[in-house]
């Protein structure tokens, strides 16, 4: 007979999967119970649920161990796998519920988000780290993983796009930052918080209205790597990036480009890279124009409006257009920009991209 001191799992729970890749959340220190350094990404997916013993009331729960080390290790070739995965298992297995996703907090905003845009199916996959090592005093990884669970298998999580549950709050993909380096770091700013969870569980307040999950147009599957995106900061007296060989697209965090700056990214535009302009702090709500918006009509000639006519031998021909992000940080902007290569080089396309994601 086998003897064990695990609980049976209760078969009439929803089933979850946890996908490990490393992190805080998996952290041991060498001196346990102390405040002292550690190594992300030493546990295992099992020994993470194990430390959890109150998970098998709301869930039965599998893993599997994606990775396992710092986020700052994560590629984007990791994350087209990850979401691939993701998206298969969640079409695959009509008996998950959804997925949970154990991730270091560096990068976790950003394999979000990509999760957010690529993953095209409206069961929940929530993405969720820890600040302290779970041999510290006072984790925090135990509360967030039980807190992540009980989204995954709520019923209003449904059709609400990849979440990041930490801290009692419930994060659209879209909007979550790692703004400090402590517990309670992950914000949306002003935006982006779905919920909180209590108690008595999850209270959605809010659902995102921007393109995501079963309505993404961006279908990973026969997608084998990437374009090359870079990011770029531009600043008084910047005379702008030069890179090694070209890349696809290139988005700019700026508040405004000097002149030389300027130059720069309208001879990369001509050369037939995609530019992208972010705002460098994250939040520039208005200056994204609609190109399919109609235009206000022409003011009507006034005296002395007319500027001497350039001879036509001069005249240049304009630029592709520069694709603006609107309330995206740069490194979403960035990962929006990969996306959206993958399916058009058309900025006027991208741009539409980035006023519907
Ligand atoms: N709090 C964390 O998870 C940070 C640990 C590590 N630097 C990582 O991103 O994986």
């Amino acid at each position: 007979a086998q003897t064990s001191d695990a609980p049976k799992p209760n078969t009439r729970l929803p089933k979850v999967l946890l996908i490990a890749t490393g992190g805080t959340i998996a952290g041991v220190q060498d001196a346990p119970g102390s405040l002292g350094s550690y190594r992300a990404g030493t546990l295992t997916a099992e020994q993470i649920i194990a430390s959890v013993p109150e998970l098998s009331r709301f869930a039965q729960i599998e893993t599997e161990q994606f990775s396992n080390g710092p986020s700052t290790s994560i590629t984007p070739a990791q994350w087209l796998a990850l979401s691939k995965r993701v998206e298969k298992v969640l079409k695959d297995r009509d008996d998950l519920a959804g997925v949970v996703v154990t991730h270091g907090t560096d990068r976790l905003e950003e394999t979000a988000f990509f999760l957010y845009l690529t993953v095209r199916s409206d069961k929940p996959v929530i993405v969720v780290g820890a600040q302290r090592p779970a041999t510290g005093i006072s984790p925090d990884g135990p509360i967030n993983l039980l807190a992540a669970v009980r989204v995954a298998v709520a019923p209003q999580a449904k059709s609400k796009g990849v979440m990041v549950v930490m801290d009692d709050r419930i994060i659209s993909a879209r909007e979550v930052r790692k703004i400090y380096q402590r517990t309670g770091g992950f914000s949306g700013g002003e935006m982006g918080m779905l919920g909180v969870v209590g108690g008595n569980g999850p209270d959605f307040l809010f659902a995102p209205t921007r393109r995501h999950g079963e309505d993404s147009e961006f279908d990973m599957r026969k997608v084998d790597s990437l374009p090359r995106v870079e990011l770029t900061y531009s600043y008084p007296g910047g005379t702008g990036p030069r890179f090694d060989g070209q890349p696809d697209g290139v988005a700019v965090a700026t508040n405004g480009m000097t002149r030389a700056e300027s130059d720069v990214y309208t001879a990369l535009r001509r050369a037939g890279v995609v530019v992208a302009t972010v705002f460098a702090y994250g939040d520039n709500m208005s200056a994204a124009r609609d190109p399919d918006a109609p235009r206000p009509a022409a003011r009507p000639a006034a005296p002395g409006d007319s500027a001497p006519a350039r001879p036509d031998s001069v005249r240049v021909p304009p630029a592709p257009a520069m694709v603006t992000a609107q309330h995206l940080t740069p490194a979403k902007a960035r990962i929006l920009l990969m996306v959206a290569l993958t399916r058009t080089k058309d900025p006027l396309e991208i741009q539409r991209y980035f006023l519907r994601y």
